[in-house]
């Protein structure tokens, strides 16, 4: 059970907290301090470069937000503005110390009377005001926030209550006007548009990734397509990638790549090592698919395969024996895929399907952002592919344009990306628990005794997994071990049962994982790595 929430204004001391007697920088009193609340100019700035500093964990915090805290105070010896930041962290991951601990933590004495800026209200969800606190312990005069909480049991709840501990809180678009936030707030929906499309729209953000040729193909007539995009592109797809929870292919790009490009794709973000592994689904109604595929092999990562109910049942039995899981749809299409995928609690998903997938896809609506990278070439071929399908458009008056364009040179090839649909506001209302009675008037009272939880943030997310609450529980000596969060506990059990060194290694290994979904990483490779290492389920307590 989560540790009762700790009282408000007593944070941990930061663990590097110590009186600094050689300031970095020569901190003026407050009183010569140029006013950061009269400088909207620093104010946009410094909540930009929060929104940046968020990014860092796209990712890897999933489902959590992307939250980046940045305490900064005026120096008059100085007009770089840089040199007014004391302190900055992000979210790291879900389980990891918030970004508003972190900053306070870097700041030290530096944050006394100074403004912490932050893209996103903490979600100081289940009564854990780690952030809140951080920041009034670090003695924060004022704090700038972006954009309120999107999910409804969660906003206005942080900023009221630093508002109640004497905190100026000045947010963006009430109590801060001003055009010139335009840009910052920009920043600020970005950073977390999956969150916000998730939470608006019960789906999750799609993003549509293709590469094309300067005569508009993605892969020549007979399907050979690697590789239209260079390697510097290639690699921003695997970044695309390390940000997205899931990644879509079609049935015949899978045909094509195994068969006839020889890619036999792998569809893994293979940018850094020990990253985010996002899961690889490919849609396919026939099933009329390679027997072997690196897709198939689930130690590289997950991969589901949406069909057709009945498909081809043979073929998802080999598929089942390697790992694949195989989800049978009444009639697949990427609105129902998208829902099953917000039920699992994805957050952001990358289509890198052909046209076909694609079309169908932007049809249902489904489709966020475009990524589109066109490379200096010229590939022709009547029948070649190209990105999008047939969408009945008869007038180019028809077309959909794009909003929030960005062009960015990346090598050789040029990168436009922009949005089908605009950012969703944060109006969305996510009925809480206890409001479902009025919302859904089938559900009887006695049902709304019934608590549900999936994602840490939700209502009761502290029950969750991954809800970064520690558990201290006795180990098999009887000794008493604190676990991170429950995900630890869990991914370690599945090893401990076992007498071997490399089973005890794992345990070992988990234990140190940085973040509930790192134990998870690390739990579920090495279950497929060393299934024998898997010890039969006993009474653990
Ligand atoms: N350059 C690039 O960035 C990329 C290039 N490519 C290239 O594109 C080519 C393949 O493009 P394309 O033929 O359009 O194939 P797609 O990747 O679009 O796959 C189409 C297949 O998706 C499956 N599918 C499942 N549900 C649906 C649905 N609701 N609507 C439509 N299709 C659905 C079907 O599989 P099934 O037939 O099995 O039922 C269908 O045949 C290949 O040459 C590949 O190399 C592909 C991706 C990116
Ligand atoms: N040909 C092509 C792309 N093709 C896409 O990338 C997949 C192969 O990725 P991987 O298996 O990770 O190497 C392939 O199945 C298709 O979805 N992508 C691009 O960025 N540029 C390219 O030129």
């Amino acid at each position: 059970m989560p540790p009762s929430p700790r009282p408000l204004g007593v944070a941990p001391a930061p663990a590097s907290y110590s009186l600094n007697l050689f300031p970095r920088r020569r901190c003026l009193p407050a009183r010569h301090a140029v006013s950061m609340a009269a400088s909207h100019a620093h104010d946009a700035h410094f909540l930009r470069r929060a929104a940046d500093v968020a990014d860092r964990s796209a990712g890897l915090a999933s489902p959590h937000p992307n939250f980046g805290c940045v305490i900064a105070r005026p120096q008059l010896e100085t007009d770089d503005v840089e040199a007014w930041v004391v302190g900055e962290g992000y979210l790291y991951s879900q389980g990891t110390p918030c970004a508003e601990l972190l900053a306070a933590e870097e700041a030290g004495e530096h944050a006394r009377g100074a403004t912490a800026y932050l893209n996103l209200e903490p979600d100081d969800c289940y009564g854990n005001s780690t952030a809140v606190s951080s920041l009034v312990q670090a003695g924060v005069t004022r704090v700038v926030v972006g954009l309120r909480h999107p999910l409804k049991h969660l906003r206005g709840k942080a900023i009221q209550l630093l508002r109640h501990q004497g905190i100026q809180v000045d947010v963006v678009g009430e109590d801060l006007q001003s055009k010139l936030f335009k840009e910052a707030l920009g920043s600020c929906l970005i950073v977390n548009a999956p969150l916000l499309y998730r939470a608006a729209f019960h789906v999750p953000f799609s993003v549509l990734k293709y590469a094309m040729t300067a005569d508009g193909k993605i892969a020549a007539s007979t399907g050979h397509a690697s590789w239209v995009s260079g390697k510097a592109s290639r690699g921003r797809v695997f970044e695309l990638r390390g940000r997205s929870d899931a990644i879509i292919v079609g049935g015949n790009t899978v045909r094509l790549d195994t068969f006839t490009c020889v890619v036999d794709p792998r569809l893994t973000a293979r940018h850094v090592k020990g990253g985010h592994v996002p899961v690889r689904i490919v849609m396919s109604q026939s099933f009329n698919l390679p027997e072997e595929a690196n897709l198939w092999n689930v130690h590289d990562a997950y991969t589901i395969v949406a069909t057709q109910r009945g498909a081809r049942r043979d073929l998802q039995k080999k598929l089942a024996m390697k790992g694949v899981e195989v989800v049978e749809f009444e009639m697949l299409n990427p609105r129902d895929v998208m829902s099953y995928c917000y039920d699992r609690g994805y957050l952001s998903v990358l289509w890198e399907c052909g046209g076909t997938l694609a079309a169908s896809a932007i049809s249902a609506r489904v489709i966020h952002k475009v990524y589109a990278f066109f490379a200096p070439k010229i590939i022709g071929g009547v029948n070649a592919p190209t990105p999008v399908g047939e969408l009945g458009m008869k007038q180019m008056t028809q077309a959909i344009d794009l909003i929030d364009v960005s062009y960015e040179q990346v090598d050789r090839d040029m990168l436009m990306s922009g949005f089908l649909q605009p950012i969703p506001d944060l109006s969305p209302v996510i009925p809480s628990v206890d409001e479902i009675p009025s919302v859904d008037p089938e559900v009887s009272p006695y049902e709304t005794n019934i608590i549900s939880f999936y994602k840490t943030w939700d209502t009761f997310g502290a029950f969750a997994n991954f809800s970064p609450h520690p558990i201290s529980l006795p180990d098999e000596n009887g000794d008493c071990f604190t676990w991170p969060t429950v995900e630890h506990y869990y991914q370690a059990h599945k090893f401990v049962s076992v007498d071997n060194p490399q089973a005890r290694d794992i345990v070992q290994e988990i234990k140190q994982a940085r973040s509930p979904e790192e134990a998870a990483r690390i739990g579920r490779t090495r279950q497929r790595e060393l299934p024998e290492l898997i010890g039969s389920p006993r009474k653990l307590m």
